[in-house]
């Protein structure tokens, strides 16, 4: 099945149109980087999936047309995390990646055992048991990130739609949710969507790339189709060398000088 099916995707701000005939379909399980320069449209696609700006098109969420949905039946099929979410103020973590939980939860708004057992396991998950108790307001710009991480797991949707996700976190942490999500798309058939400015980590996890420019698409593929010297000078204006890991991944290496 197909987790997300776009087409002919329009988005604009205002009368300024800035994605534009955006066509992609998104297997279940599958990771999907949409890739780009800086105002390429990225976030701006992520947004129209999710609703929160309006877009024409057909968007297609495992079957069904994503404006057919109501917010709370969305918030269960869609996971989203932008890029700079504001935090509420005054919440511990706990309480905020309880309001992970909201669309799950039943009439009288209580949360169960289970929505418990979820925060938990997700905090234990990325790192932030530790973390359970304090004060959004206290955390670090990378423990930050990972309690919106935390915020949209609980959520326990199967498709994620992640801006961004590894911004501001050390390499080891980028890696340990970058794997956390390929397990979980491994393990429980979650389709993963994510706008990535790495581009070495995009094409060691991401299965295709969708770049993007000028909010149309210029290239999608794989990444070893995608990612090219001549297309990142291009459309990244960047001089670079593809180098190739053990694993056969692609590296993406900036020349200095160039
Ligand atoms: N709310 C808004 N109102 C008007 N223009 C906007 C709005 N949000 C974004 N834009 C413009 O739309 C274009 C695409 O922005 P978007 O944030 O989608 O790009 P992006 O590819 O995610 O960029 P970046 O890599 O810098 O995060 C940019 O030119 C931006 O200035």
């Amino acid at each position: 099945m197909t987790a997300l099916r776009l087409r002919g995707v329009r988005v604009g701000y205002g009368r300024r149109t800035v994605v534009r005939d955006v066509s992609v379909d998104v297997p279940d399980g599958g990771w999907l980087a949409v890739i780009g320069p800086n105002g390429a449209g990225k976030s701006t696609l992520l947004k129209a999936v999710v609703g929160v700006v309006r877009a024409e098109g057909e968007i297609l969420v495992h079957g069904i047309a994503a404006g057919s949905l109501t917010p709370r039946a969305r918030a269960r099929e869609v996971g989203y995390a932008p890029q700079s979410p504001a935090l509420p103020d005054g919440l511990t973590v706990t309480d905020y990646v309880l309001l992970g939980r909201t669309p799950h939860l039943g009439p009288l708004a209580r949360e169960s055992a289970l929505d418990m057992f979820v925060v938990e396991e997700v905090l234990a998950r990325l790192d932030l048991d530790g973390l359970a108790g304090r004060p959004l307001r206290t955390l670090s710009g990378g423990e930050r990130q990972r309690a919106v991480l935390a915020r949209v797991l609980a959520q326990r949707t199967r498709l994620l739609l992640l801006d961004e996700p590894t911004t501001g976190l050390d390499i080891g942490h980028a890696q340990a949710l970058l794997e956390r999500l390929d397990r979980l798309r491994r393990e429980d058939g979650i389709t993963v969507v994510t706008t990535l400015h790495d581009l070495t980590f995009a094409a060691q996890y991401a299965d295709r790339l969708l770049l993007l420019d000028g909010g149309a698409v210029v290239a999608a593929g794989t990444p070893a189709e995608v990612l090219t010297p001549e297309r990142l000078a291009h459309h990244y204006d960047a001089a670079t060398e593809i180098l190739t890991t053990a694993g056969g991944h692609p590296v993406v290496a900036p020349r200095r000088g160039a």
